[in-house]
């Protein structure tokens, strides 16, 4: 008997942000053409690097693809979901800017969504449940 594909895949880490503005709109990015799942919106963050720690591979990668820095305020459930072709734990944290304006230089677009839109958009799916542990903790 064989295990199926995705079970046999190894499972890559990557940090995500929640980044949440001071009137309580969540930052949507949408991935370029140029990017695997294309035109797919995520939350911003990137692949954590070999002996780096979620929280830092998320300031780095938020500096790198948006120009902010950020602060961390919470982490939420990780996700691990299996794609046709590769495997991620998305390892989401809820933070706010500390400086700076958001310059894009890697995705194409970025929208603030009132929390009440946050499931409308074409998500990556690895974040619908992302987006939808964020929602719980605004009803807590
Ligand atoms: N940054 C980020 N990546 C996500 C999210 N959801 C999700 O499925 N992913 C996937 O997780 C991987 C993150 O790697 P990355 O952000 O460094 O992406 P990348 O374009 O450099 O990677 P690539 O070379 O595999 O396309 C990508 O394959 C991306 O599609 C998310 O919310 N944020």
């Amino acid at each position: 008997m064989s295990l199926p594909k995705s079970k046999l895949q190894k499972i890559i880490p990557v940090s995500c942000a929640i980044i949440v503005s001071e009137d309580s709109k969540i930052l949507a990015t949408q991935r370029s053409s140029r990017m695997s799942l294309s035109l797919k919106w995520e939350f911003p963050g990137g692949k954590i690097e070999r002996e780096e720690s979620p929280e830092r591979t998320i300031v780095r990668e938020i500096k790198e693809e948006l120009h902010i820095e950020i602060s961390i305020n919470s982490q939420l459930p990780s996700v691990t979901h299996h794609y046709e072709n590769f495997s991620i734990i998305l390892i989401p944290f809820i933070c706010k800017i500390e400086h700076g304006e958001i310059k894009l230089t890697e995705h194409q677009a970025f929208r603030w969504l009132n929390p009440n839109k946050l499931l409308d958009l074409d998500w990556a799916e690895a974040d619908i449940p992302v987006a939808q542990h964020y929602l719980q903790t605004l009803n807590k």
